[in-house]
């Protein structure tokens, strides 16, 4: 588990994390998200020893990180893919860090394979893409089999495939009962890999609540009717008090009511459609709500935060 206490980072003026309480807990994955200068990267250096907090703490099962016995076997991080010496190849490297950690290297080929390198193995790193890299840098990150993985935006840069393939593997290691703390400012990937929302903006926590709960707090689904005629349906809709909106003629995005309920009215006032379909509520819409409104959000533990 990651714990931070009060955690708070100042740069001079710029307040880039304002004391920050959290739980980080194993068995699922949880995604740290904010907009740009959030505090993000920030906070994992943090966590991973790379920066000092000007207050509070960052402890990784109860310990700082720089009093971990073993670090590598312990977390196992990639903060940034690039960040290999482009002249080794991806095994010398992989290796070198494993011989300093004391890891057999047949822990070397397991990773490899793992990630999928085992056959550019033997060329330069500084020649990979930077989906090679990502998959590099997380097989450092495994090599020492760690309790805790941190990857800060994992899937920037990757194509669908490595996207899946990270989304994949993230899965399985919090269903292996590993905690996974993934950051990232992209909604959409974030809600088709996370469990859990840890949500930060201008250093500050926002929410912290299952991926579920955060998804109530959005608009929510919403009704998506492609029609040529639509008029008496819009109109018995607004009698019965649904949201509607005319985004194109001939198209209705209608809200507080069921798809049902819309198929009904449409039968009863005898409208064509050539589409009825529901629209997932989206994180990037609850997002918006979440980070536009400084007030606190309550989730339905009770608790504000
Ligand atoms: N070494 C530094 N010196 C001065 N200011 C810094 C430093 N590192 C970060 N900051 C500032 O702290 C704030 C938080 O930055 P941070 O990189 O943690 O945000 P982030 O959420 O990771 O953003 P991004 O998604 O852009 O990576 C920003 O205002 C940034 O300019």
């Amino acid at each position: 588990m990651i714990a931070l206490r009060g955690l708070t980072k100042r740069y001079g003026a710029v307040l880039a994390v304002d004391s920050l309480d959290l739980e980080v807990h194993p068995g699922r994955v949880t995604g740290l998200l904010g907009p740009n200068g959030a505090g993000k990267s920030t906070t994992l250096r943090m966590v991973l020893g790379l920066d000092h907090p000007t207050a509070g703490r960052a402890l990784i099962g109860g310990r700082p990180y720089r009093e971990l016995e073993h670090p590598l076997r312990t977390v196992g991080a990639v903060l940034d893919a690039r960040a290999v010496h482009p002249g080794r190849s991806a095994r010398s490297h992989l290796r070198a860090l494993a011989r300093s950690h004391h890891i057999p290297d047949r822990r070397v080929e397991e990773v490899l394979d793992v990630v999928g390198l085992t056959e550019a193995a033997g060329r330069h790193a500084g020649g990979f893409s930077l989906g090679m890299s990502q998959r590099l840098g997380i097989a450092s990150a495994l090599l020492g089999d760690p309790e805790l993985l941190i990857f800060d935006e994992p899937v920037n840069g990757l194509d669908p495939d490595g996207v899946r393939w990270i989304r994949d593997l993230t899965r399985s290691l919090a269903e292996e009962g590993r905690t996974v703390l993934l950051s990232s400012h992209l909604m959409s990937e974030m809600q088709l890999t996370a469990d859990h929302l840890v949500v930060i903006g201008k250093g500050r926590l926002i929410a912290d609540a299952p991926l579920d709960e955060v998804l109530e707090h959005g608009p929510g689904t919403a009704v998506r009717v492609r029609a040529p005629h639509p008029e008496d349906l819009v109109a018995a809709l607004l009698a019965e008090g649904a949201g509607v909106e005319r985004p194109a003629p001939g198209e209705l995005v209608v809200t507080e009511t069921s798809i049902e309920r819309v198929g009904e009215l449409a039968h009863r006032a005898g409208v064509a459609l050539h589409e009825l379909s529901t629209r997932g509520a989206s994180l990037e819409q609850a997002y918006h709500e979440l980070t536009s409104n400084n007030a606190h959000h309550t989730f339905s533990n009770g608790d504000p935060l």
